[in-house]
């Protein structure tokens, strides 16, 4: 384990710690099925998910893990980043994104929290993406086989056993890797819902006083956002919670890094081969469950001045931001409606075309045409907070909502997601998400924000809120 945190002492731009040799190897496998359900353990701390519609990547264990504070956390992370994956031998036979040494991340929301911001390069990690299906082991460089405790890390369900370990100590998998078998997946059982740090009717209290300083011009938009506490009988088993969200949301993204858990629509940037691409959400209607009703819902937000305006704040602020990135930008003239099984929201996926002589060109190890220029992570740090989670204009929006919403939001709404050892990665908004307690397994903090306008109105926006809460209300059953 290697720590960035830049407390007492903030690093010099641009100083990372010295990192930890590590030997990766990304072996392609047979098809196992179910990404999630190849989970071993239970422990929301060292489990990993970023998978949407049965693709992406998962992982379990922590060979190496990135701590950082502060306004720069985000981008301290990033240089740690780099400094870790110089120190790494690779063996990729596979080379898709998503192969080779994978960090997961989750950021705070604020640059004052607490929860600071994390990488962690997970011991083994599982992935698939357009029918192939890898394993990437992690240990460290001359480590002994024992050491690397491929029991511990549920690679022995894989079959090493039999495939046996190679020559450095690096669990062989062949291409007949049987199907994986973790620990039983356990419910949480009966839950308990308390109020967070305001009640229902102080948050609207509170969304009614924001509401008047917009209209008094002070600022245009706010994202006011709001906490339940979920306490469970049983300790939350992470995968429980994974399996529900990717069920009833397929098509958002399912995450898990250091016990925040959810399942984002919102993808903030994926930087792949040179290309970045961003999904901008502002705007909502709630589902009613009626096909026809819900049709006619969403042609009531498309036209909707307020929704409309939401957005394009949001999109605008975006494109601000990614610009000085980018060598061009393609924005949509008009956003599309997102259909989700709880909301509807205006959408604008907004793409563009990483400018490869910026940032730190030489320094990832590229195996694509666009491994040079910000890495996926330099540009989350250039776009977090958007629109969509704080408002606008930015910093006059961060203070309102400081002062009104009365609580830390933790890593809800910061940056989460992956990077891989080019770069690239992908980085959703951690909404529709959960913090699972690190005193308590029985306790998660869950959280949904709403974007306040001049036209905005209270009792709607907590009917909002309630209804973007309901993914993870779902998943704890
Ligand atoms: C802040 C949240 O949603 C954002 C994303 C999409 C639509 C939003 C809205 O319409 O208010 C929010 O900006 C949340 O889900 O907690």
């Amino acid at each position: 384990m290697i720590t960035t945190d830049p407390r007492p002492v903030p690093p010099e731009p641009g100083a990372v710690p010295a990192a930890r040799e590590l030997f990766v190897r990304t072996v392609e496998i047979d098809d196992v099925g179910d990404l999630l359900a190849a989970l071993p353990r239970a422990d929301p701390a060292l489990t990993f998910s970023w998978v949407r519609r049965g693709e992406g990547v998962v992982g379990w264990g922590e060979a190496l893990r990135i701590e950082t504070a502060g306004a720069d956390r985000i981008a301290a992370a990033d240089r740690a980043w780099v400094a870790a994956v110089s120190a790494m031998t690779v063996e990729d036979g596979v080379r898709l994104p998503g192969t080779g040494p994978v960090a997961f991340g989750s950021f705070a929301f604020s640059a004052g929290s607490p929860a600071g911001g994390v990488l962690v390069v997970p011991e083994v990690v599982l992935g698939r993406r357009e029918g192939r299906t890898w394993l990437t082991t992690v240990r460290a460089e001359g480590a002994a086989a024992d050491e690397l405790g491929v029991d511990e890390l549920g690679v022995d369900e894989l079959g090493v056993d039999e495939l046996g370990v190679d020559d450095v100590g690096h669990a062989r998998v062949g291409a007949t890797a049987r199907t994986l078998s973790p620990t039983p997946v356990t419910s949480p059982g009966e839950v308990r819902y308390a109020d967070g740090a305001l009640s229902a009717r102080e948050w609207s209290a509170a969304v009614a006083g924001v509401i008047a300083r917009i209209r008094a011009g002070e600022v245009t938009k706010v994202v006011m956002a709001r906490d339940v506490v979920a306490t469970a009988q049983r300790p939350l088993d992470v995968r429980h919670l994974l399996s529900r969200l990717a069920a009833g949301y397929p098509g958002c993204w399912t995450f898990s890094v250091d016990r925040l858990v959810g399942a984002t629509p919102e993808l903030l940037v994926r930087r792949e081969k040179g290309l970045a691409a961003c999904r901008v959400l502002a705007g909502t209607i709630r589902r009613t469950g009626d096909d026809a009703d819900d049709l006619r819902r969403a042609a009531e937000l498309a036209r909707s001045s307020k929704d409309l305006e939401e957005h394009e704040l949001a999109v605008a602020s975006l494109v601000r931001a990614l610009r000085p990135y980018c060598a061009s930008i393609n924005v949509p003239e008009a956003p599309f409606v997102l259909h989700l099984p709880n909301v509807m929201h205006l959408a604008s996926d907004v793409t563009g075309v990483v400018d490869g002589a910026l940032g730190h060109p030489s320094t990832y190890r590229t195996h694509t045409p666009g491994g040079s220029g910000p890495s996926s992570l330099a540009l989350a740090a250039a776009l977090h907070p958007t629109a969509a989670v704080g408002g606008t204009p930015t910093p006059a929006a961060l203070a309102v909502l400081a002062e009104s919403e009365r609580m830390d939001r933790g890593r809800y709404a910061g940056p989460v997601g992956w990077i891989g050892a080019d770069g690239d990665g992908e980085w959703g908004i951690g909404l529709r998400s959960g913090e699972i307690a690190a005193d308590d397994p029985h306790r998660i903090r869950l959280f949904a924000g709403c974007g306040v306008v001049a036209a905005s109105d209270p009792a709607a926006e907590l009917a909002e809120s309630e209804a973007k809460l309901q993914p993870m209300r779902e998943a704890l059953v």
